[in-house]
């Protein structure tokens, strides 16, 4: 699929990442770049997003450049997205219908498949809706009455079905994830669950961690289920350890609802290790990014590492080195490894240790009270 990009500057200092940052999601749903349009704008156009000289500009650009389909960079309004279809008689993704693109190349398994129909059923109802509600002042009107209508009212309905099907079937799944869970936990072990920005080397330190074989790859969610291995420790015994979907800038409402399950588990984790991309620029951003999203499901509370990976990548203001530092209490709160080369893994496991020793003094308080 030749793509052309539009990218909207809204004046943001991470502008310039934030558009590599959606040229990678192209790439990753199969998309060949033909073209980028820039739009500068103080805020966003109602009907179009962007002005109208910019439009003319991109539709011509579109034409030169052969492309098949536009993909914007900015998340639009059903009513955004049909004038610019229009302007540029072409199909028009915007980036929350792109991420949901990749995940849906992307799931694999038979729950996975189910989150990211479920998503994009949602994401889809919410167009038809407000198709629906703008066609329906016209009600009556040449070429509105009979079954025209009756059409969008059955597809309304008829996803809204397939909407119910599938969440009972989710949670049909959940419910065995949480009964195997339980089973787990009565075995008093502790539960790690591997968390950050997509691409900031979870799997790679999964697989480091656990010697097992998850797909790693410099590509933007390359993991969409979740993974789980038994490991042991020394200092803390059998850990069971997951591997998580990454989360990005925002990531569209209804994929978290979506992949709620999933994230079960990492809202059931004793200890979160947030891996982190500490040769990225964006690296504080997307700290601040997960941080919101684990707040969102409800795992704030949890007890947390931050792990700056990729310590071996140039331009990582971290150091080369690995270590760990400490807060103020004395407690290990990042650690600094490169999963790729394997150094720094003792440190991490260390801290898990440590991590572990606390919450079993813990738990010895709460039953001593
Ligand atoms: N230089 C360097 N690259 C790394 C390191 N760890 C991971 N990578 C690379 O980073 C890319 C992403 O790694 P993954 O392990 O797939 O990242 P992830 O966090 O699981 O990504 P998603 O599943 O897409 O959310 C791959 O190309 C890895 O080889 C590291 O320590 N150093
Ligand atoms: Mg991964």
């Amino acid at each position: 699929m030749k793509a052309l990009i539009i990218s909207v500057d809204l004046g943001s200092p991470d502008f310039q990442a934030h558009a590599d940052e959606f040229a990678m999601l192209a790439r990753g749903a199969g998309a060949e770049i033909v073209g980028t349009v820039v739009a500068r704008r103080a805020r966003p156009d109602a009907a179009h997003f962007i002005g109208s000289g910019k439009l003319e500009e991109a539709v011509l650009l579109a034409g030169q450049a052969h492309a098949d389909i536009i993909l914007f960079d900015q998340p639009l309004t059903p009513a955004q997205q049909r004038n610019l279809e229009r302007g540029f008689n072409l199909r028009v993704v915007d980036r929350v219908a792109l991420i949901l693109d990749i995940f849906a190349l992307r799931a694999k398994s038979h729950e996975g498949k189910m989150q990211v129909e479920l998503a994009q059923l949602q994401h889809l109802s919410t167009r038809l809706t407000r198709l629906w509600t703008h066609l329906e002042r016209q009600r009556g009107g040449i070429g509105m009455r009979g079954p025209g209508e009756s059409q969008l009212e059955m597809d309304r309905r008829m996803i809204g079905a397939k909407v119910r099907v599938l969440r009972e079937r989710l949670a049909k799944v959940q419910r065995q994830r949480g009964t195997q869970r339980r089973a787990r936990s009565r075995g008093n072990t502790l539960s790690v669950s591997l968390v950050g920005y997509t691409n900031a080397g979870k799997s790679t330190l999964f697989n480091a961690l656990t010697r097992a074989g998850a797909y790693a790859a410099d590509q933007l969610f390359a993991t969409l289920d979740t993974t789980t291995r038994r490991v042991w420790i020394e200092g803390a015994g059998q850990v069971v350890v997951s591997d998580t979907v990454g989360f990005i800038r925002d990531l569209p409402p209804t994929l978290i609802a979506a992949f709620r399950a999933t994230l079960e588990e990492t809202v059931h984790a004793d200890l979160l290790l947030h891996v982190v991309d500490a040769a990225s620029p964006q690296r504080d951003e997307q700290i601040a990014e997960v941080d919101k999203v684990l707040a969102d499901i409800g795992a704030a509370d949890i007890p947390r590492i931050l792990v700056y990976n990729k310590i071996d990548a140039a331009g990582c203001g971290a150091g080369y080195e690995p270590r760990v530092e400490r807060n103020e209490h004395g407690t290990i709160a990042r650690v600094f490894l490169s999963a790729l080369e394997r150094r720094g893994l003792d440190g991490l496991r260390a801290a898990v240790a440590e991590a572990h020793q606390i919450a079993g003094n813990n738990a010895f308080h709460v039953e001593n009270l």
